[in-house]
């Protein structure tokens, strides 16, 4: 039986990439058992974004009182909203030996990689920038000067490619799905067979 803390992965990449599609087809499938972590917001919901699936959208007094009372994780600014993953889900989730999922901006990867050094850090490429251009144009949710924003936001958030362990390409959202399975498999045994190692070197079971 296992009864260590579960993984946690973190997934970032930039605006556009595929980020909420891979998310969404990676939970659709039965044979990858990972548990999401609803972030809080203040952004306003896009049409068919259900509060507490998609996010819990709150007003920015809320957010700050959040923020005030450490309730978050990390939180970050991003284009002009904020967003914070809440600690309690996060903490009960691991304890319990389940691995949590985080899909956040950069700025919150790498505060999670400050309080969780061991967490596993994917980043989520495009196939090239003007795919990525193509794809945040073609979804349609934002405005002419909010897609302006987002684009030069994304070519920040792709020079922090380096910072995290594993690049996973979405040229296709199946094939990223695959890869990214096969990443937590692969982490998952790795640890497993350090902890083994090390309790074997102490001679305890
Ligand atoms: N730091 C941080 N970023 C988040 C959180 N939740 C979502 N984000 C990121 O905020 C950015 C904007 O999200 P959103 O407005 O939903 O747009 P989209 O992901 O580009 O469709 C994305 O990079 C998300 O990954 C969070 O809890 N913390
Ligand atoms: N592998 C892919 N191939 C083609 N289009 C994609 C792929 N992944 C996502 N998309 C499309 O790109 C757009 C942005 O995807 P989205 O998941 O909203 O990105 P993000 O959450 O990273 O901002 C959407 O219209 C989505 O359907």
């Amino acid at each position: 039986m296992r009864n260590e803390r579960g993984l946690l992965i973190v997934m970032s990449g930039p605006s556009g990439v595929g980020k909420g599609t891979v998310r969404k087809a990676l939970f659709s499938r039965p044979d990858i058992k990972l548990h999401y972590s609803v972030s809080v917001t203040t952004r306003k919901p896009r049409e068919g974004e259900v509060e507490g699936v998609d996010y819990f959208f709150r007003t920015r007094e809320q957010f700050e009182q959040m923020i005030r009372e450490n309730k978050l994780l990390e939180w970050a600014e991003y284009v002009g909203n904020y967003y914070g993953t809440p600690i309690d889900y996060v903490e009960k989730t691991l304890a319990e030996g389940k691995d949590v999922f985080l899909e956040i901006e950069v700025q919150g990867a790498m505060k999670v990689r400050r309080a969780f050094p061991e967490a596993l850090f994917i980043f989520l490429a495009p196939p090239s920038l003007s795919e990525l251009e193509k794809r945040i144009i073609g979804r349609g949710t934002e405005s002419k000067e909010l897609i302006e924003n987002r684009l030069q936001a994304a070519k920040e958030e792709l020079e922090m490619m380096d910072a995290y362990d594993y690049v996973v390409e979405n040229d296709e959202v199946d094939l990223a799905c695959e890869r990214i399975k096969a990443i937590v498999i692969a982490e998952h045994c790795r640890r497993e067979r350090v902890a083994e190692r090390y309790k074997r070197m102490l001679g305890v079971e």
